[in-house]
């Protein structure tokens, strides 16, 4: 028996035979200690129940046909040339390769599962992409002489070539890179100019550079990888430098160019995150800080893979950042509406825009500890049991600009509110957290977008200066906005422990909004309040002893991760 998929014109055709067989295995969940999301997975592995739930998977996949090819199938079950290539993606963050002894342990944590055909997304060796901002900022202002010895340069230069010789791989795998890297220094040091173009084409010499020794690496130990920049695989952006948007000619250009070199020459793909084309330059971009996540997302849904895994320096996604809060727990599920606000606010473990791709097709993804793979992680997903959830984490965003925006009444209700949004818009700033009354809006801006178009002083007088023709403004720097995402049903429990602690502690709350996402409710504080109001809310709320997930307890570990 098979089944035949379409997906993005390539037809894939499924062991049936095969995965029955593979009931008794364990499965790769189980292996790394997903044993509670076995449930949801055990679906496309086995249990003969394929055909629906691998459809369900991915939403663009379309059953065509279930017996049309079982004269095909060769003596083990499995249709030649027509195997579906890919098992999952998993991407490695900086912190997961941050040194030759790191990448010899992700190298091994792939080996364990030697089943599984992954596609691999790797980021930038630790602190790499920071480092290469810092040095193009020195470039501009150090002189052409001196543009060599850039502390930033020859410490890149040390690390990678430290890795590669402890890996024991041949140096060229990235000569040519760190040639050109330290020539395109001197180029911004003569031009005492660093456009967001040529900020791209440098941070990308991070990726281009882990991935080539990561895949060097894995053939040297007679695993078969291949290198790919994704900017010449069919990642295309917009031309938004620095903080580029992926466009939808990406799915199906990703899809064909991995499935089609898999086919021709089977080989682990080794791909740059945070890296894509922009579509009328055909310039280098990236995706903003972070977005190797993306990537990742980007793969899952051009290949209609069944999972996608994230693989970071701490146990899954969090209940408050570590730094700010030591005793933060793992949380066990999260919905993708919930990651993707999280993220939003200010989480950094996960990109603010990777939730899309996985949530437009139903994808599940996991976020795991590189140095823990034992430990359960967090399981995203499109849906979870919210009937006792409350709070889920408690995320922090600082250094926000506040604007209280009083109406001089020289417009009617909803013109007021359209000249105020249309202004924004005409700037390009992005709004994030709003509450309005008949006569006034109070409004947080986008620090992001602050920081990456470098909205300066000026330009938020600018703003000030449009509003006031039709209102009083009062512009507020050096704000916080605290989220708190969870279960907004639930949200006269939420506000009546928050604003219990928040009074003990005698803080003003300046804003409050609850989002139309129905998980999130954001205060704004001052931003010098705002550490402490975080870590007394989570002590409420996570480390007392009436706290509870409400969803299930934190999955336990598998007899099966014992040997990791
Ligand atoms: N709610 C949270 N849950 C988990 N980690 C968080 C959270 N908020 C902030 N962090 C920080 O995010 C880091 C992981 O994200 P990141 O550095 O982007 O990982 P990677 O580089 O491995 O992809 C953690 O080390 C942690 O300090
Ligand atoms: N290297 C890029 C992209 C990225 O995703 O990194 P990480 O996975 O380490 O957050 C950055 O530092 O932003």
């Amino acid at each position: 028996m098979a089944s035949v998929l379409q997906f993005n014109g390539i037809r894939y055709a499924y062991p049936v035979i095969k995965w029955r067989s593979f009931q008794n295995r364990p499965l790769l969940s189980q292996k790394i200690g997903f044993e509670t999301s076995v449930a949801s997975v055990s679906g496309f592995c086995c249990k003969g129940s394929f055909t629906s739930k691998k459809v369900a998977f991915n939403a663009s996949c379309k059953a065509v046909d279930s017996d049309i090819l079982e004269k095909n199938e060769n003596e083990d079950g499995f249709l030649s040339g027509t195997e579906k290539p890919f098992t999952c993606v998993m991407k490695f963050g900086g912190s997961s390769v941050s040194t030759a002894e790191r990448m010899r342990e992700v190298a091994g944590l792939i080996l364990t599962f030697p089943e599984e055909r992954p596609i691999i997304v790797l980021s930038a060796m630790g602190k790499t992409t920071s480092k290469l901002l810092l040095a193009g900022e020195k470039a501009v202002s150090c002189g052409v002489t001196n543009a060599s010895s850039i502390d930033e340069l020859n410490f890149i230069k040390d690390l990678h070539i430290r890795t590669i010789d402890e890996l024991e791989v041949d140096r060229s795998v990235i000569a040519k890179h760190l040639e050109e890297l330290e020539q395109l220094l001197k180029g911004i040091s003569m031009m005492k100019e660093l456009t967001p173009r040529t900020q791209d084409y440098l941070v990308s010499f991070g990726e281009c550079m882990s991935t080539r020794i990561f895949a060097a690496y894995l053939n040297k130990l007679g695993v078969k990888a291949r290198q790919y920049d994704a900017f010449e695989i069919g990642f295309i952006t917009t031309d938004d430098f620095t903080n580029a948007d992926i466009l939808e000619a990406t799915y199906p250009a990703v899809a064909k160019r991995l499935h089609s070199d898999w086919v021709s020459d089977p080989a682990i793909p080794i791909v740059t995150g945070f890296l894509g084309k922009a579509r009328k330059s055909g310039a280098v971009t990236t995706l903003g800080r972070g977005g190797s996540d993306l990537t990742a997302t980007t793969i899952g849904k051009a290949l209609g893979l069944p999972e996608i895994q994230v693989w970071k320096d701490v146990d899954g996604v969090l209940t408050c950042d570590p730094n700010i809060c030591p005793q933060a727990q793992p949380v066990p599920f999260l919905t993708f509406d919930e990651a993707a606000e999280l993220a939003y606010f200010g989480a950094q473990v996960l990109h603010p825009q990777s939730m899309r791709p996985a949530r437009e097709s139903d994808i599940p993804v996991r976020v795991k500890n590189s140095y823990n793979p034992k430990a359960p992680g967090t399981l995203i997903e499109k849906t979870r049991d919210m009937s006792e959830a409350v709070l889920t984490s408690i995320v922090l965003k600082r250094n926000v600009t506040m604007l209280d925006i009083v109406s001089t009444r020289m417009l009617g209700q909803y013109g007021f509110l359209a000249k105020v949004f249309s202004i924004f818009e005409d700037l390009g700033i992005s709004v994030d957290v709003v509450a309005t009354s008949e006569v006034s809006i109070s409004l947080t801006l986008d620090p992001s977008k602050l920081w990456s178009r470098e909205l300066i002083q000026q330009e938020l007088d600018f703003v000030v200066e449009e509003l006031e023709k039709i209102a009083v403004v009062d512009l507020l720097q050096s704000r916080s906005i605290i989220s708190l995402i969870g279960n907004v049903q639930r949200s006269s429990l939420i506000l009546e422990k928050a604003f219990r602690v928040l009074r003990t502690l005698g803080v003003t709350v300046q804003m409050i909004s609850q989002g139309a996402s129905k998980v999130n409710i954001s205060l704004v504080v001052n931003d010098s309040e705002a550490e402490q109001c975080v870590k007394a809310l989570h002590s409420t709320f996570f480390e007392s002893e009436e706290y509870a997930f409400g969803n299930g307890s934190v999955p336990a570990l598998s007899s099966n991760t014992q040997g990791l």
